[in-house]
């Protein structure tokens, strides 16, 4: 099978986007696993669908968003990726509206262009319920940091295993922005072990469906440095939702303003969150499209 995809990036995080609108193209999670191969396919982060609104849903949004995983898995909510969406479905002339309403398996999202070519997406609202995140804190200590309730995570997975003897307990504050995540407080960003704690933190017993586990360092209360090693794709350049999760956990604990810099390795996302219940997170950053091709696609399982 012979597919046309388009290759795009916002603030380094990249995708395969792929147009569903007319057809479906019946792939499975293996396909999705060969798209994202940077070696035996074209190389991404996540791959993103184009779908029409399923009938039952129409009139509440313009658009259906699907996100997966490099690992092939499909996932709720993608905030680099919503921005690349936006972007691609105006360049290829599906919308003619710079503002559009998105529904994701989270909820719907709207993001608008900019005339400085960048997007900003309404993000919707953080979660802080254990099971809306989901996550299990049985047997955890906690603590209240202003308004954040920080758990202390083991992160070897199940305590007494010895896969985590080598790492120190850390303090995460968790919370879903449609997907879920773990923020912990960092001296350094660039110091901080992502590659030995991030594959722990995500597979931790504690968050039956995985974590995104979150590194930020605050500079100042309008500035952090921030990285993320992501469920099902390791650490990316940039994460959107991370992004979101580690400002809300920030102005939560009383250490950032409402509008926030978020520096990645990939670029610059702006956050703001008025940080009341209803408030929903806005998140602006750029969205690039890199180049168009086709692959062909074996018959895979
Ligand atoms: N890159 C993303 C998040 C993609 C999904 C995430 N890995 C998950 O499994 O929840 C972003 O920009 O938000």
């Amino acid at each position: 099978m012979q597919i046309d995809f388009t290759k795009m990036q916002g603030a380094g995080n990249d995708f395969v986007v792929l147009d569903e609108t007319r057809q479906g193209l019946g792939l499975t999670e293996a396909h999705y696993r060969m798209l994202a191969d940077r070696h035996f396919g074209v190389g991404a982060d996540q791959i993103l669908t184009v779908r029409s609104v399923p009938v039952a849903q129409q009139g509440q949004a313009d658009f259906e968003y699907i996100i997966h995983n490099a690992d092939g898995g499909e996932v709720e909510q993608c905030g680099n990726g919503a921005r690349c969406f936006a972007r691609y479905v105006f360049d290829k002339g599906l919308s003619t509206q710079p503002c559009i309403r998105v529904l994701t398996k989270a909820g719907i999202i709207e993001p608008a262009l900019q005339p400085d070519g960048r997007v900003t997406v309404k993000m919707g609202r953080p979660r802080w319920q254990p099971e809306q995140i989901p996550f299990d804190p049985a047997g955890l200590a906690s603590e209240q940091v202003g308004g954040l309730t920080r758990w202390l995570l083991p992160p070897g997975g199940e305590e007494g295993d010895g896969r985590g003897a080598a790492f120190e307990p850390v303090w995460i504050g968790v919370v879903s922005m449609g997907n879920p995540h773990a923020v912990q407080l960092v001296a350094s960003a660039e110091a901080a072990p992502v590659a030995q704690t991030g594959p722990l933190i995500e597979r931790n017993h504690h968050f039956p469906q995985r974590v995104n586990a979150g590194y930020m360092e605050v500079v100042d209360r309008h500035t952090i440095r921030l990285r993320v090693y992501e469920r099902g794709a390791g650490e990316t350049l940039a994460c959107g939702t991370g992004a979101c999760a580690a400002v809300v956990c920030g102005i939560r604990q009383g250490l950032l303003d409402a509008r926030v810099d978020v520096h990645t390795h990939g670029g610059l996302l702006t956050i703001e969150w008025a940080g009341g219940d209803m408030d929903e997170v806005l998140m602006t950053g750029p969205a690039v499209t890199v180049f168009e091709g086709r692959i062909n696609l074996p018959d895979l399982p």
